[in-house]
Formats: structure tokens, sequence, C-alpha cells
């Protein structure tokens, strides 16, 4: 008996032992939550405790929506995490992305490195090595650098309508379905890959996700929200990836057949090419020549290149399906536009191949509110981009946030802002274009952090509506555009990620 009692004491001892460990570390975590000033910040309440709340929300592939619904519900700070809230005002983002703001970029920006060891514009941490590397990249990615962007993006848009009244002329009724979710993106990749490189990939002519880069940019899309805010997986992965063996399997390499990998590859056999011919004496021609002017290292300029066809493709491509979709969703806008269209092509006296110069297509005030009110519906580069509070604290919408608490900045739900009105919804160009001044430029300071605010704003983006102004005139110069299947006018996979987005083109006379 006595025997049984002390076998039973020796099963039983740890179980209540490790019982008794998991409550005080529960009752702990308990009371620092309670304490935490954090507490007060209003939101869902399991989000509150673990991060897998939101985890739940990146797989519903509805996180942006989302969003918008929480800040609906608790106003324009929400908690989402142990340690994350996320704001969505503009002026306290503003404050946040300000030059010289002592917010700095948090773990998040770790995922958007390809490679564990090196960072690049976008994935750059320190405040210090980020402005240096603006900096030197801001002259090629603004287009300063670079000879005639204008003519390089014409001609890819001319080449596309060549393709597409190819394929028209096969019918009588000049109609040709065409399915904008794979030719935008492929447009948007030739025009970025051939200001890049001086070489375009050739999507368009060949109708073919070329080296598979967008598939696999996709995949990309899909998997880094989560390694944003899986901290701990990140981490496993990056000293698990360390070791070279493991690191070409786990991070794109330049052995890898398709993919990132594969474009890396295409990318280094022009900078080796580059560098044998020595320095080209004439002006600068792509953003390489530009890069090595201003002093990277083949293997920087590499790294660079890659991060610039991938924020230059993926952003680019959804904001014009994005304006796309609005328009020819609404007949009375696309009417308007190709009126605007044909006015600007008659006054310019412009020929069936000419093109306009985007001065003039600027100066069209409906193309213009077409754009900013497609943009505003579908801003591209939302998901959280967490900044750092710094050591000090800081106090939000008054709430005091503790120095090192993750703010996220939800850019979906400013587009809903009471400064655009009660229709907030719709889409309705006529908003921009309304006499008073005061409210206008409410409006277009709210606007203007669609492309990022202050020490991390865009870089590319004189290039990103250099590409709007053109690929939206010249095609609804040239067509009339329909949804084929106006129920369900594409299939949104995560936020961002569009297939399916079938319309029927009508050449225009
Ligand atoms: C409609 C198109 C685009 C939109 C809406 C957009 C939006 C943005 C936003 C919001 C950011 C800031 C991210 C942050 O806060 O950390 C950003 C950064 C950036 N964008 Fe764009 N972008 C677009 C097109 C482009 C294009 C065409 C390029 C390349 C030619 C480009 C290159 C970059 C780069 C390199 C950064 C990083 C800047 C930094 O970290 O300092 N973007 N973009």
């Amino acid at each position: 008996m006595s025997f049984l009692l002390g076998v039973r004491t020796v099963i039983a001892l740890p179980i209540v032992l490790l019982a008794s460990l998991v409550k005080m570390v529960s009752l702990i975590s308990l009371l620092r939550r309670w304490n935490s000033p954090l507490s007060e910040i209003p939101g869902p309440r399991l989000a509150s405790w673990t991060r897998l709340w939101w985890i739940k929300v990146l797989y519903s592939g509805q996180a942006d929506a989302e969003l918008v619904k929480l800040h609906k519900k608790y106003g324009s700070i929400v908690r989402i995490g142990p340690k994350t809230v996320v704001v969505s005002d503009p002026e306290t983002t503003r404050r946040i992305l300000a030059v010289g703001s002592r917010f700095t970029r948090g773990p998040w920006f770790d995922s958007l490195r390809l490679d564990p060891d090196q960072t690049t514009v976008v994935s750059e941490r320190d405040p210090k090595k980020h402005q240096e590397l603006r900096y030197v990249l801001s002259a090629g990615l603004s287009g300063k650098d670079i000879c005639s962007v204008e003519t390089i993006v014409d001609d890819h848009i001319q080449g596309w309508m060549r393709i597409l009244n190819t394929k028209q002329s096969t019918f009588d009724e000049k109609v040709v379905k065409v399915d904008l979710s794979q030719a935008i993106p492929f447009l948007t990749l030739d025009i970025i890959a051939h200001l890049c490189l001086g070489a375009s990939f050739r999507c368009l002519e060949t109708d073919t996700d070329q080296y598979g880069f967008l598939d696999a940019l996709q995949t990309g899309m899909i998997a880094q929200p989560y390694l944003g805010s899986l901290l701990e997986l990140k981490k496993l992965l990056f000293t698990v990836g360390r070791p070279a063996f493991i690191r070409s399997r786990l991070f794109p390499n330049a052995n890898n057949p398709k993919g990132l990998g594969r474009v890396m590859q295409f990318i280094r056999e022009i900078v080796e090419r580059r560098m044998a011919q020595g320095p080209r004496n004439e002006a600068k021609v792509d953003m390489l020549d530009s890069f090595f002017a201003r002093g990277l290292s083949p293997d920087q300029a590499t790294s660079e290149l890659l991060v610039v066809l991938s924020s230059g493709v993926g952003a680019t491509a959804y904001a014009i399906q994005g304006i796309i979709r609005c328009v020819i969703e609404n007949p009375n806008a696309q009417r308007k536009l190709q009126q605007d269209i044909d006015h600007v092509v008659s006054s310019e006296n412009c020929g069936p191949r000419d093109v306009v110069n985007e001065s003039v297509i600027k100066r069209m005030s409906y193309l213009q509110a077409c754009i900013t009110e497609g943009l505003r519906l579908y801003p591209p580069v939302s998901l959280l981009r967490e900044r750092v509070v710094p050591p000090e604290g800081d106090y939000m919408h008054g709430y005091r946030i503790p120095g090192g608490t993750f703010i996220g900045l939800n850019g979906p739900a400013s587009k809903l802002h009471p400064v655009y009105g009660s229709d907030v919804e719709d889409f309705r160009p006529e908003r921009w274009l309304i006499n008073d001044e005061t409210q206008l430029k409410q409006m277009a300071r709210n606007m203007e952090l669609v492309f990022g605010y202050g020490a991390s704003k865009c870089l590319g983006v004189n290039l990103a509506y250099t590409e709007l102004n053109k690929i939206i005139f010249e095609l609804f110069r040239n067509h009339d555009l329909r949804l084929a299947d106006p129920e369900h006018p594409w299939k949104a996979r995560g936020d961002f990620i569009l297939s399916d987005f079938h319309v029927v083109a009508s050449r225009r006379n």
C-alpha cells in the first residue's frame, strides 16, 4: 500500500507542480495586462492576450475590411495585440512618419528582408542608414537620373495597345475579352524592369509571367504579414536559415530555376556585364546606371533592384486595377472620362498613334479626379507597417502609450475619413472637383498618405503617377470597357492579390 502511495506521489507531484506553474504564469500575465497602460485602449478582448487573434484575421483574407470595421467600432486607436495598437487618423500617422520623428521601424520590417543578413531600403531599421540609402536611391527611383522615362512608359503602353488591336481585329465586332489581373501586372513589370535594367521582361509580348516573378511575389505578399506579426517564427527562420546550405532553401537565391532567385540571377548577369563594360560615360540610362554612379556596390545594386521591381510592380498594378474597376462600374464616369480624353486628343491635334505628354494629362481635371478617387478606394499599400514608440512613451487620443509599443498604421480606414463627406464608400470623382479650397486641401492632405509620408515616403511616387496617368489615358482613349461578369468583377486572395478581372474591351473609333 505504502509502495503504491509512493508511486502515485512520484507521478502526481510533477503534474501538480506543472499545473501550479502554468497558473502562476497566467496570473502574472493577467496582472501585467491589468497593469499595462495599453489595457485602457479599446479593442477585441482576445487581441489583448495574444497575437493569434490578428493571425486569424490575416488568415480570413479580409484584414483590410476588418481594420475598417475595428475603427468604426472602437474609434481612431484600437489595441490589436498584447503589445500592438493600430491608429487610423491621418494626423497621428503624419506625426509618426514625419522626418525627425522618434518613432522607428519595428521588427515587422525584418519580414521584408529577402536575406536574413542583408537589409535594403524597405527593410532597413536603423534610421541613419535608412536615410543614407534613400539619398543614394532617390535620383534613380524618382526618374531624375534616367533619360526618357516617359518615352519608355509610352512604348510599352503602345505595345500593349497593338496587342489588343491585333486580337480585336480577328473579330468583326472589334471586341476582345482581357484578364486585366494578368495584363496590368505584365505591363507594369515590363515597364519597371526596363527602367531598372534597360531590358524588359517581355511578359506582355510572350503573354507569360517570365521567370515566375509575379507568382513568387504573390506568395511573398501572402507570407509576409504573418512573418511580420509572428516575431518568434521570423526569428527562428532567420536563425535556422543562417547556414549557407539551409539559406539557399529558405530564401531566394540565384540558383533557383524560377521566382525571385531566378530574377536575382537575371539582374546579376546584367550587373556583371555592366561592370565589365566599365562606367558608361553618356547620360545615365537606367536605375542601375544611377545606383552605380552614386556608389552602390554590385551586390547592393542587385538587392535594391530586386526590391524596386517588387515594390514597383505590386502596388502600381493594384492601383491601376482599382481605378479601372471604379470607372467601369460607373458608366457615367467612363463616359465623362472619355469626353475629357477626346477633348484633349482633338485640342492637341493628335493623330491615332500620337502620344500625349504627361504634362497635358496632369491638367485633365476629370481624369485626375478618377485616379485620386480610385486610389482613395483601393489604396495599394496598407497592412500595418508597424513603428515602435520611443522609450519616453507618447500620448495618443488621450491614452498614454508606453515606450516599445508597436504602432500599426491603418491606411484603409482613413479612406472613410469624414472629410470626404457622407458618401465615402461611393466612387464619386466629382468630390475632387469642388470650389471649396479649404475642403480640397484637407482631402488632399489625407490622400497624400496613400504614398506614405516623411522619412519613408514612397520613392517611386513620380514614376507611379506617370504610369497611372498614361495607362488610364490610353486604355480609355482606345477602348470602351465593361466587366465580363458584373456580379464577380474580380477574385481577391488576401488583400491585394487579384485574379480573374475579366473585362470586355471594344475598340473605339
Ligand atoms: C500606386 C503605386 C504606389 C503606391 C500607392 C506606393 C505606396 C508606398 C508607400 C505607402 C510606401 C511607404 C511604406 C512605409 O511606410 O514604410 C512606399 C515605399 C516605397 N515605395 Fe512605393 N508605392 C507605389 C509605387 C511604387 C513604385 C512604382 C516604386 C518603384 C519605382 C516604389 C518604390 C518604393 C520604395 C523603394 C519604397 C521604400 C521607401 C523607404 O523605405 O524609404 N513604389 N510606397
